[in-house]
């Protein structure tokens, strides 16, 4: 879908009907099967969707982080623009042109620091060696980087710090050495993929304001991967709701949890305490979508929501619903639109 906010010519990235499926035992899976989103420039758009839906897979591709033995991109375009205003289609880009934007103009973090930091060295040799690989300074400078960095994330004492290793640090802590290392080349695009769900509730807030302040002093996009509605209303500027491979809604952030136009994002919304559009009160019960997200293995033609949708009629297990505008900026997959909304 094209962004009407952002416009085509100021998309850091474009992704245009991205299909990657995985060949396994059990068959092929279609796990993200005809995405298109823009993201400008210094915007955060949230992915949202329940576990399965494709978000992961969507970020691994835009990474070129697929395992490859099994999967691939099997259509689609992921247009990028780097620092220096080139734009080019990373479907089609090397290994080693990947490897070189990968780290300095698209970083990533994901939700288990401890995964991207290695054990056996110091915090402050990691960052200084992202530093030494991508700003190509001395060792003495990077390491006066990665303190500097440090400082910049809010790590106390951090000249004290640099010389830690990963397991002497809180998992609060170890989510800012992360960022640290992934903010050190100043990229492009972030895109971090649920960085906040193992936290508590108020380490969380920290580390999100921590990535708002970082993204206003660098200008970067964001790509933030979440399930949680709550971090979407604190990031996003723009949210897509992913489902069965496919992205079912998009709009600005306030349209889209304020007046919900798919079933399935109105039943997210109702899952969470406090939100339910329709007698909501205190105690109330949490209201869950019956059903389980469909299998990628098994693909039906129509709607994949159909199955769990209270509103669906014949022809939305008929054919895959178009996208159609359902406000400004705002868009849904589905036939059935007016109705739910209205109900
Ligand atoms: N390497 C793989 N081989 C086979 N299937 C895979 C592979 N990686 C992901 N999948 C399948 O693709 C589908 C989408 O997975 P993905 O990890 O993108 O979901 P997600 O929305 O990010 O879920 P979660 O919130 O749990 O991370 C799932 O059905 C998953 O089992």
């Amino acid at each position: 879908m094209t962004n009407p906010d952002t416009g085509d010519s100021h998309s850091v990235l474009r992704v245009r009907n991205l299909k990657t499926y995985f060949d396994t035992d059990r068959g092929l899976v279609k796990s993200v099967d005809g995405v298109s989103f823009d993201i400008g420039a210094g915007q955060t758009l949230a992915v949202v969707g329940e576990s399965g839906s494709g978000k992961s897979v969507t970020s691994l591709s835009i990474m070129g982080l697929l395992d490859k033995a099994h999967g691939r991109v099997v259509d689609g375009s992921i247009t990028f623009r780097d620092k220096k205003g080139s734009v080019q289609d990373l479907c089609k880009a090397s290994e080693a042109s990947m490897r070189k934007i990968r780290g300095s103009d698209i970083s990533m973090i994901f939700q288990e620091p401890m995964s991207s930091l290695n054990p056996v060295f110091t915090i402050g040799d990691q960052i200084a060696e992202a530093i030494i690989l991508h700003q190509g300074l001395s060792r003495a400078a990077a390491r006066n980087g990665a303190i500097e960095m440090l400082r910049i994330v809010g790590i106390p004492a951090p000249e004290k710090r640099v010389d830690q290793y990963p397991h002497q640090m809180s998992g609060g802590m170890r989510q800012r050495v992360m960022i640290a290392m992934a903010l050190s080349c100043r990229p492009t695009l972030l895109i971090a993929d649920e960085p906040t769900t193992a936290l508590d509730v108020t380490i969380q807030a920290q580390i999100l304001d921590l990535m708002k302040r970082l993204q206003q002093e660098i200008g970067m996009s964001i790509l933030f991967i979440t399930h949680d509605l709550g971090v979407v209303a604190e990031v996003a500027d723009r949210v897509a709701v992913m489902y069965g491979g496919l992205i079912v809604e998009e709009g600005d952030v306030v349209s889209v949890l304020t007046r919900p136009t798919h079933p399935y994002t109105i039943g997210l919304l109702d899952s969470v305490p406090g939100t339910r559009r329709r007698g909501d009160s205190v105690g109330a019960r949490l209201y869950a979508i019956p059903g389980n997200v469909p299998d990628p293995r098994r693909r039906t033609p129509g709607c994949p929501f159909a199955p769990r949708c209270s509103f669906a009629i014949d022809a939305c297990r008929a054919d895959l619903p178009p996208l159609v505008e359902t406000g400004t900026g705002q868009a849904a997959r589905c036939i059935r639109w007016q109705e739910a909304v209205a109900s």
